[in-house]
């Protein structure tokens, strides 16, 4: 319709009320949400065009990296970062309310990086328990609101409790206070998401992998071309580059825009290096 304006499409790691959905929801309040039940096909979503931006999980403050959104934006996409969100998250034990008189439970439900930020719950609390790993802590929410006869639960948001009819019979269950995780909104092309309400630092994400000659001090160079233009890091962190044992890339993040002066010199000392250099792009923090 004409004067009408076109919504954005979505997609993010669903079923819906995951935190992935609440921090998808900060960064777009009033565009089209589309949940997909895995990281790679939220991803190749907006790969393939079906949608404008991804919003997917990337790194947990107590759990460090998500490897899979990590790996698959170096070895399998190519695209960009327009924003990060940063989200509290606190975690709970939930179940169908025919079960909540239950003592002990046939399986604890949750993504990987939820049953991990309350391993120390998990170990004293349901010690004998198993504990299952699922795509989503939404998803296993949903799964436990639908098997009402198997006496199961999961470890979700509150508004997952919420959505799916569960009750929470143990709340906040996460081992460490602060618990925070980072999400990347990813686009095909490279600009910088400014929606309202952004923070002001802006920062830009390099995956380097150094040459593979196997010389010493390489890492200690690549650091050092950072260092002396007083280009600040936020992280550094390595992962196997799966060419063989101890090959490795780097993802550095670092507090300027790509196209600061500093960053291009750096870019061309990082090359004359004989290192190979992806950027994700510069974007701006929102925090939900
Ligand atoms: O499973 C979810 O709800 C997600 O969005 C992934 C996730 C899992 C645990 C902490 C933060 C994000």
């Amino acid at each position: 319709m004409a004067g009408q304006p076109v919504q954005k499409q979505i997609s993010y790691l669903g079923p819906e009320a995951s935190f992935t959905h609440l921090a998808a929801a900060k960064a777009f309040p009033d565009s089209n949400l589309l949940p997909f039940a895995t990281i790679p096909e939220c991803i190749e979503a907006v790969a393939e065009d079906r949608v404008d931006y991804a919003v997917v999980p990337l790194e947990n403050a107590l759990e460090g990296s998500v490897p899979l959104t990590v790996d698959y934006l170096f070895h399998e996409a190519q695209l960009y970062v327009t924003a990060e969100v940063l989200s509290p998250i606190g975690m709970h034990l939930m179940v169908h309310p025919d079960n909540v008189e239950a003592d002990s439970y046939e399986a604890i439900y949750s993504h990987p990086h939820a049953l991990a930020q309350c391993h120390k719950f998990l170990f004293y609390t349901y010690k004998n328990t198993p504990i299952e790993q699922f795509g989503s802590t939404s998803g296993a929410a949903k799964m436990v609101s639908e098997l009402p006869e198997r006496n199961i639960a999961a470890i979700a948001n509150e508004f997952a409790a919420k959505k799916y009819g569960l009750s929470i019979v143990h709340s906040e269950i996460h081992d460490f206070h602060f618990n925070h995780t980072r999400f990347f909104v990813l686009s095909k092309t490279n600009h910088k998401l400014k929606n309202p309400g952004h923070e002001g630092q802006i920062k830009t994400t390099l995956m380097i992998s150094p040459p593979n000659d196997d010389r010493s001090g390489v890492l200690h160079q690549v650091l050092s071309v950072f260092a002396w233009r007083q280009l600040n890091l936020s992280k550094i962190e390595s992962r196997p580059l799966k060419t063989g044992l101890g090959d490795y890339f780097f993802i550095v993040d670092v507090l300027e825009d790509e196209t600061a002066t500093m960053m291009r010199g750096a870019f061309e000392e990082l090359a004359a290096l004989g290192c190979k250099v992806k950027t994700l792009g510069s974007y701006y923090t929102y925090r939900s």
